[in-house]
């Protein structure tokens, strides 16, 4: 997997060989800015610090596990993606990166409208205010309740992905005497360049309707053919964590070309076009991302440049990033328990979480970044590898990592690049209850999603 953004960026394996480590960085206590969210800063007195306030303060009120989200990085990328897009797209945020109340109203203030794909999701965009046009409904397998609920409640798109759900939907607009907006999520056949369970237009996968074989024209025809149904584009949403511009490219040419084969045969142009999700994000210093006017400027070129060799009018164009709005904007605060060196091997760190708040790591083989956050050091670099507290041995959170050498129990370590896909997929895994999400803005912190407890653990268990 290429993990530049740029053609003439660098590249990596992704797995190092076991026991081979790159050389260590030039200083442990730098802090890469395209890792760490933009307030993360570290103080003179060594200590990191996020919106204003130091980690030791942070982990005193709010204890470790924690992830702090930095609201005013946040804030500054919904702006970005919203100013590199204008008024002539959509930005919709994905929801499943991560979701709260607090993140829905952040996302409404800043212009940004909401992807989500479950009726949790979708009571959650509902309950914080999010007005429900700027709403728009995905899955793969969208259940009569979730599908009767957008409906009734006026989402601005459902985002059709089976022949059985074309019937559903157009059933629960008939019920509800409305006419439902909908896109059609189109299987392009493109192999992004990804880890394989995070890519999602190649043929053998459970989403989408199939450009090949004609399944996705026919999906058309059944649309078009239902009244209660508003047939108002195509969707295609290519996988997660992508550098490289060309999958987005083929995508968006046979989207268009499908346009083109809509206006031949029903004499119809198709007024919206959505190029989904999937901007990667900087994880380490190897990694090398595109900004949002560097995409908005590459997607909108090749819709143009298509569309104009089809002879078709350009559709609005609308995008749906996750993890690239809320990735970089948090890091998880942890606390070293135990120190174990492996002689000739690397030291393993112990922190008091692990695969429950990241399963990111043993699911993808992803790659962290880690800094010894409670102070500054001036050891040497020593090969470490960050593990968690389950029983597991695969409860990993940094695979390869160089910390300072005194590292010791006690310490914390700050692990940037947790906004997305971290506390959305965390487990109770062990019965260990999932930590809070605190927000860091201006000298304030405040809480948006609370810790559990165990009594929150005990409650659910009605036996
Ligand atoms: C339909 C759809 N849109 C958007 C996204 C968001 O992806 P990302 O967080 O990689 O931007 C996803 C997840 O991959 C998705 O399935
Ligand atoms: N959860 C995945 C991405 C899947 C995105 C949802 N379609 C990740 O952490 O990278």
């Amino acid at each position: 997997m290429s993990r530049s953004a740029h053609p003439a960026g660098p590249r990596h394996a992704d797995v190092l060989p076991e026991g081979h480590y790159s050389p260590p960085p030039a200083d442990l206590n730098a802090l890469d800015p395209r890792v760490w969210a933009r307030t993360v800063t570290r103080r003179p007195d060594g200590l990191l610090e996020v919106g204003g306030i130091d980690v030791a303060t942070l982990a005193r009120e709010h204890g470790t596990p924690a992830y702090f989200l930095d609201e005013t990085d946040f804030r500054a990328r919904c702006r970005a993606w919203r100013d590199a897009f204008g008024s002539e797209a959509d930005v919709f945020y994905a929801g499943k990166a991560f979701l709260s109340r607090a993140v829905v109203r952040w996302l409404h203030e800043e212009g940004l409208n909401l992807d989500v794909c479950s009726g949790g999701e979708l009571a959650t965009a509902l309950a914080a205010g999010m007005p429900p046009a700027r709403i728009a409904l995905h899955g793969n397998n969208k259940s009569d309740a979730e599908i009767g609920r957008a409906v009734e409640s006026g989402v601005g798109r459902i985002v059709l992905d089976s022949f059985q759900e074309i019937d559903r939907v157009a059933g629960a607009a008939e019920r509800a005497g409305r006419r439902q907006p909908v896109q059609i999520r189109v299987t392009v056949g493109v192999e992004a360049h990804t880890h394989e369970f995070i890519a999602t237009a190649h043929e053998d996968q459970k989403f989408g309707l199939a450009l090949a074989g004609g399944q996705a024209a026919e999906a058309v025809r059944r649309v078009l053919a239902r009244p209660s149904l508003e047939l108002i584009g195509l969707h295609s949403h290519i996988g997660s964590q992508i550098f490289d511009m060309a999958g987005f490219e083929v995508s968006a040419r046979r989207v268009v070309g499908l346009l083109t084969e809509i206006r031949d045969e029903h004499g119809v142009e198709l007024p919206e076009i959505d190029l989904g999700g999937g901007l990667g994000i900087a994880y380490t210093s190897e990694d090398d991302p595109c900004e949002p006017h560097e995409i908005a400027k590459s997607l909108g070129d090749i819709v143009a440049r298509e569309c104009e060799s089809a002879g078709l009018a350009v559709p609005r164009l609308s995008v749906e990033p996750g993890r690239a709005v809320v990735g970089p904007t948090a890091f998880t605060l942890y606390e070293v328990g135990t120190v174990k060196p492996l002689e000739h091997l690397r030291t393993y760190v112990s922190v008091d979480g692990g695969m429950s708040d990241n399963i990111r790591t043993a699911l993808y083989d992803a790659e962290y970044s880690v800094a010894l956050a409670s102070r500054a050091s001036d050891a040497g670099p020593m090969p470490a590898r960050v593990v968690g507290k389950h029983c597991e041995s695969g409860d990993i959170v940094v695979r390869d990592a160089y910390l300072p050498a005194d590292t010791a129990p006690g310490d914390l370590l700050a692990v940037p690049a947790t906004g997305a896909y971290c506390r959305s997929m965390a487990s109770n895994y062990n019965h260990v209850p999932r930590p809070p999400v605190v927000a860091v803005k201006d000298g304030e912190a405040r809480v948006i999603v609370r810790r559990e407890t165990e009594e929150d653990l005990l409650r659910l268990d009605v036996g």
